[in-house]
């Protein structure tokens, strides 16, 4: 058989400024770039396994968990292969078919996908209208006391922690809280906060986590975070009858070579950095404004903003792109020519971005370039 060469080079998008909010919290340190190419075989991390992955302890997997439990507020971590796996096994170890799960109306479809292989019915907490999109303790309340009047038994109440389209940051402590007063446990989904930012899975209320390797705690994917709080430890991670060790929703095991490498040597530095939220938090703002000095730009999504992903509404570059000879795609690039990417291609009418982990001079280049690009185009938006 012919096949055509597929040795990869991706060096122009790693040195370009990558605004993709996808991208940003997944950015591998030095120390897990070695890690990454030590142990790039395939079971690399199962020298010395002696039946499970979570105790192996060369390379040290068994303190590892241990040091990521203590990090988020959990009794028990376990890596699973990303945020939605770890969704899916607490749906599956918890719930039966036909149960109801309540979510926020800000999921993610992972949330509903795990929802849906698990056979459950999804009823979500609708979220205030444009442009706040906001979700709040009160909406989980309301709906919980509705299905209750109902007769509706539910199983699980989910939250999404931070939401992936405007980067709300939700009071999980508060929803948590009214969780546990209708008897029902709660699944805090991390994949934009843990890693990027502190989290305490114990003073929140919150008796299973998830998070997300490859987007927010700068590993190598595909790999997640699950915690488990002692109450919950002999359901989430029962043993196998056939293969007593193995853990039956682990499948036995989950992570096997370089991510868990990568996660693993990233651990010091993510436990570091979620220490200097406020500073990001602070650089988001200031981005924020400076883009809102284009005419028509505006955040959507709670404000000021609390998180670095952010979603612009940009009436302004999309006005420019219907006279354009090159249409949508002249803001993608002309971005480029200034190294910038991560903005969709051919995508004017709003976008989300994120200037996460940047210096405040590369965010105020960012910035600029949006500006100059604005004022290149400015008759064609008039
Ligand atoms: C809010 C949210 N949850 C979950 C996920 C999925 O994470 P993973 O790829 O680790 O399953 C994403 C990914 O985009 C997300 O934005």
């Amino acid at each position: 058989m012919k096949c055509q060469d597929y040795s990869l080079n991706r060096q122009t998008e790693r040195e370009n400024l990558n605004l993709n909010p996808l991208q940003r919290g997944g950015v591998l340190p030095p120390e897990s770039r070695q890690a990454l190419y030590e142990f790039s075989d395939g079971y690399s991390v199962c020298d010395y396994c002696a039946g499970r992955l979570d105790e192996i302890s060369k390379p040290s997997i068994n303190s590892f968990l241990e040091d990521m439990a203590r990090f988020i507020g959990a009794d028990y971590a376990r890596t699973v292969h990303g945020a939605r796996e770890g969704k899916f096994a607490v749906m599956h170890a918890l719930c039966r078919p036909g149960d109801t799960v309540v979510m926020d109306g800000n999921a993610h479809y992972t949330s509903h996908l795990a929802a849906e292989r698990n056979g459950l019915n999804i009823v979500e907490v609708p979220s205030s209208d444009d442009p706040e999109y906001r979700i709040n303790a009160e909406g989980y309340r309301e709906t919980l006391d509705e299905l209750n009047d109902m007769g509706e038994d539910v199983s699980l109440v989910l939250l999404t922690h931070v939401d992936g389209n405007y980067g709300n940051v939700t009071d999980a402590q508060a929803i948590g809280k009214v969780a546990h007063d209708a008897g029902i446990p709660f699944l805090l989904n991390c994949a934009y906060s843990m890693g990027r930012m502190p989290i305490d899975a114990k003073r929140w209320n919150v008796d299973f986590v998830v998070g997300s390797g490859h987007k927010s705690m700068a590993a190598s994917g595909p790999i997640g975070i699950l915690g488990v709080q002692e109450e919950w430890a002999d359901l989430i991670l029962k043993r196998s009858s056939l293969h007593q060790v193995k853990e039956l929703e682990m499948l036995g095991c989950t992570s096997r070579g370089a991510p868990i490498a990568t996660l693993m040597a990233s651990l010091p530095h993510i436990i570091h950095r979620v220490n200097k939220w406020d500073v990001e938090v602070e650089k988001s703002r200031y981005f924020v404004s400076e883009m809102e000095k284009i005419g028509g730009v505006r955040q959507i999504g709670v404000r000021p903003t609390e998180h670095d992903l952010v979603r612009f509404e940009t009436p302004f570059f999309h006005r420019i792109a219907d006279k354009h000879p090159r249409k949508g795609f002249y803001l993608y690039e002309e971005l480029k020519k200034r190294n910038i990417v991560g903005i969709k291609r051919g995508q004017t009418q709003w976008f989300k971005c994120s200037v996460y982990g940047y210096s405040q001079e590369q965010v105020h280049y960012i910035a600029n370039s949006f500006a100059e690009i604005a004022t290149k185009y400015k008759e064609m938006a008039d």
